[in-house]
């Protein structure tokens, strides 16, 4: 049973909720419908979403890269964003996916390889679009990656995302003059050595690491450096990837590296190929070993990684790699303004936005419109150019025809065409007529720019099945897994406040006592590092960042290596 008294009328009204997906730490996920169109959505509430600057500025940075990178097949769109009449909660309205990858790894054997190379290449393509505008996600993760049965990803999540614009980068400038490059908090398991490493520099490298820890994980089916402290973390990674070099760790720029590198330099080494299952891809272990370097700037970008054989196939160069501009932040990165402030900011730009996405499908439209004229009158022109059909000349004269203007909602009701592989939405509608040709497929068998289907969630598409007997098992055993983590994630979550301790087995941490103080409990997701609420950049000279940290060393924690903790073990 959904708790709606956690959802306000005005939404109810518009949105059916049917079951909770999933909670992180900023909020509630829902499935829902919309009652108007009966669309699927994914219906999420971010909890006082303006309780300080920080969080203030993580609401902020989520909806403004979101609606960047929106036309984007591999990101998460965001179709609406509705504040809450208490302007304290905000509701964010995405499309629908089925599951994440963190839960796929966690339930085990559902992911062959071709999925895995077809996941890897749309992390690419998201990727190196994101990094195209200059932004850089930094919380690259599997439970950040959702998935739909025909094993389409699209990466959500951008609370952590930056733009690169507004970081100061090597040999610009003077670094003490520019507001410290501060503390990164993104989840520990999937975070590069330079950001552990408290280095002031920061490159769409530290993407490229964590995609490298989630093309692993998925081989090994669990994650790769599972590190419980910060040290502990660097300690795994230097063990197992090639031995950093002076001017590698000079490179990053960290007053802490060289001391921290050369103590975890004691523990025995340990090679990819030992800890890979033996019978990981030759290409895939390669693929890996290019991302994890230590030093970023030898990691090769999201596009370069498109032409890796381990994924060069799936490499279907239908969509957008290139944003075209550089996104640059209405507001400053590393300046943090009010609570009010961000509000009225983002308020602001939500409406400018709508409402020159409500002008460019006019122009669409009109253009539409305008070819379609043309289409007709050179058709009419050409059946009259016969002699029976009367004068050419004629017909020629009525070129032209003024577009019609449709209200901005008529446009907005036209069908999106979507390149092949990634058709869901409309084959999902041709799944329940019957349509045979996708289903077909086995995962070992695709031609280039076919797409491995994971499974169906239409039981009546028997069709599609009839030679795929092993897939059939493993569609089942996705769509089992899914509805025991919707199940366990809905009785997990009864109670749907966000202060008290819960647990979604969807994979996402979920909220204890407090946002700022939030642990996992059982399972190997949940020991997976806590975020703090604040879950940005923070300020290491801002008394009051440090205030919403836990208690003991935050830094130390969850974050990157400090002085002090290098005083404390050296
Ligand atoms: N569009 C969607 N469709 C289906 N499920 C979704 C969707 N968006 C989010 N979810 C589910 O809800 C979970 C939480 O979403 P999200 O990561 O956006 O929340 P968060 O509070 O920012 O999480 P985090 O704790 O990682 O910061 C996801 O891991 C996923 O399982």
């Amino acid at each position: 049973m959904v708790d709606t008294n956690e959802v306000e009328s005005h939404l109810i009204e518009r949105y059916e909720i049917r079951r909770r997906l999933g909670k992180g730490a900023y909020g509630i996920v829902w499935k829902a419908n919309e009652r108007k169109t009966g669309r699927v959505v994914a219906l999420k509430k971010i909890f006082d979403a303006f309780r300080n600057p920080t969080d203030a500025q993580r609401t902020f940075r989520e909806i403004l890269f979101l609606q960047e990178f929106a036309d984007h097949p591999n990101i998460i769109k965001l179709l609406n964003v509705v504040a809450a009449k208490n302007d304290k909660d905000i509701y964010l309205v995405f499309e629908y996916m089925e599951t994440d990858l963190h839960a796929v790894i966690r339930k085990g054997g559902i992911l062959q390889d071709a999925h895995q190379r077809y996941i890897m290449a749309q992390l690419m393509r998201a990727t190196a679009f994101l990094h195209s505008g200059n932004v850089i996600h930094r919380d690259h993760k599997p439970s950040n990656v959702l998935l739909d049965s025909d094993c389409a990803v699209k990466i959500c999540d951008f609370g952590l995302a930056r733009s690169l614009s507004s970081i100061p980068k090597r040999g610009q400038g003077d670094d003490t003059s520019v507001p410290a490059l501060t503390e990164y908090v993104a989840t520990r398991w999937y975070r590069a050595p330079e950001i552990l490493l408290s280095s002031p520099h920061y490159t769409k490298g530290v993407d490229m690491w964590s995609l490298g820890c989630i093309l692993a994980e998925m081989l090994l089916g669990k994650p790769l450096f599972p590190g419980d402290s910060t040290f502990d973390q660097i300690e795994k990674i230097i063990r197992v990837i090639p031995q950093p070099s002076r001017l590698d760790i000079d490179v990053i720029g960290s007053q802490y590296a060289l001391s921290v590198v050369e103590r975890a330099q004691r523990k025995q080494r340990v090679t990819l190929e030992q800890i890979l299952p033996k019978d990981s891809p030759k290409d895939g272990i390669d693929l890996i070993k290019q991302l994890l370097v230590f030093n970023p700037e030898k990691r090769p970008s999201a596009e370069s990684c498109l032409s890796h054989p381990y994924v060069a196939r799936f490499n279907t160069k239908k969509e957008p790699l290139d944003l075209g501009y550089q996104v640059i932040p209405p507001i400053d990165d590393d300046v943090q303004l009010s609570v009010d402030e961000y509000r009225s900011k983002l308020y602001k730009m939500i409406r400018e936005k709508k409402a020159a996405r409500d002008l460019e499908r006019e122009r669409r439209y009109a253009e539409e419109q305008a070819k379609k004229t043309k289409k007709e009158d050179l058709n009419r022109t050409l059946t009259n150019s016969y002699p029976e059909s009367g004068s050419a000349t004629k017909q020629m004269t009525s070129t032209g025809t003024a577009p019609v203007y449709p209200a901005a909602s008529v446009a907005a009701s036209k069908p999106v065409s979507v390149p092949a592989p990634y058709r869901r939405s409309s084959k999902v509608v041709a799944m329940d007529k019957g349509e045979p040709s996708r289903h077909s497929r086995s995962a070992q068998n695709l031609a280039p720019h076919q797409s491995p289907v994971i499974h169906s969630r239409h039981s009546s598409a028997p069709l599609h099945r009839q030679n795929t007997r092993e897939f059939t098992k493993q569609q089942d055993r996705l769509r089992q897994n899914s509805n025991i983590i919707r199940k366990n994630s809905h009785s997990n979550n009864n109670n749907g406040n966000m202060k008290d301790a819960d647990l979604s087995v969807t994979g996402k941490v979920v909220g204890t006592k407090s946002r700022s103080n939030f642990v996992r409990t059982t399972g190997a997701k949940n020991t997976q590092p806590h975020r703090s609420s604040s879950g940005t950049y923070k300020n290491m000279t801002s008394s009051g960042n440090a205030a919403r940290n836990t208690g003991s060393s935050h830094s130390q924690q969850y974050g990157t290596v400090t002085a002090k903790w290098l005083n404390e073990h050296n």
